[in-house]
């Protein structure tokens, strides 16, 4: 973690009286890991799990992975580059250590989709995941909107992945009505873009200022 970004969110959490989450693709317990000591509201798994701001965690009802890793695990043990991560209701193939893998991951990743029924295909930066359906960044964040202390305010999620692009969409939507910021290049549907993460956080030190 870059050095003051903790602190710096810190104070956001103080200054936005208490209305900071963090909605990621990755488990709650790795983020708080990344974070520690601070704890925030928090959406992990692409919306799967959920700590609301009074410490309440929802888990949704979602579909076994463990269906979709005979069709990918004959792969990975081909290719030792290749990761598979099981998480609570999605699974991701890594292959970043194995790019020339991508294709033979998104066609393996394709099979197991159309065989397996419960799951949807999400790109990500040198990923391939299957995730339960229905259940995304944008559905995470709409439930945060219903709840204390983000009922109310207007919603501005940042995210520099494909994966965000549902938090954007669902942000900017009418029932939304906030504000999408896409972080680095790359094609998105977010009203507004900031160029790199060391952008998000000099952005985050001058409102704190
Ligand atoms: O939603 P995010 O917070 O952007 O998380 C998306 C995925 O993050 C993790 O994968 C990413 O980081 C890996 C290194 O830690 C990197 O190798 C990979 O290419 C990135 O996509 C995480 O492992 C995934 O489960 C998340 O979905």
């Amino acid at each position: 973690m870059p050095p003051d970004l903790i602190t710096h969110l810190q104070r956001l959490q103080h200054a936005a009286d208490g209305a900071l989450a963090i909605v990621t693709g990755r488990p709650l317990e790795e983020i708080d890991h990344f974070l520690a000591p601070l704890r925030l509201p928090a959406a992990g798994v692409h919306g799967v799990e959920r700590r609301s701001a009074d410490g309440r965690l929802t888990y949704l009802p979602v579909p076994a992975v463990e269906r979709l890793l005979p069709y990918l695990s004959p792969l990975v043990s081909r290719h030792p580059g290749l990761l598979l991560e099981v998480k609570r209701g999605a699974l991701a193939l890594h292959y970043r250590r194995a790019p020339e893998c991508e294709h033979a991951c998104l066609l393996a990743m394709t099979e197991a989709l159309l065989q397996e029924q419960g799951f949807v295909m999400l790109r990500g930066k040198m990923v391939v995941e299957a995730k339960a359906a229905d259940i995304s960044k944008g559905s995470a964040i709409a439930a945060f909107m219903q709840e204390a202390p983000f009922a109310g305010r207007r919603p501005v999620f940042i995210g520099d992945d494909i994966t965000d692009e549902a938090g954007f969409a669902w942000v900017q939507s009418a029932q939304g009505g906030g504000l999408g910021i896409k972080v680095g290049p790359g094609d998105s549907q977010a009203h507004a873009r900031l160029a790199s993460a060391a952008a998000v956080r000099a952005m985050l030190a001058l409102i704190m200022q």
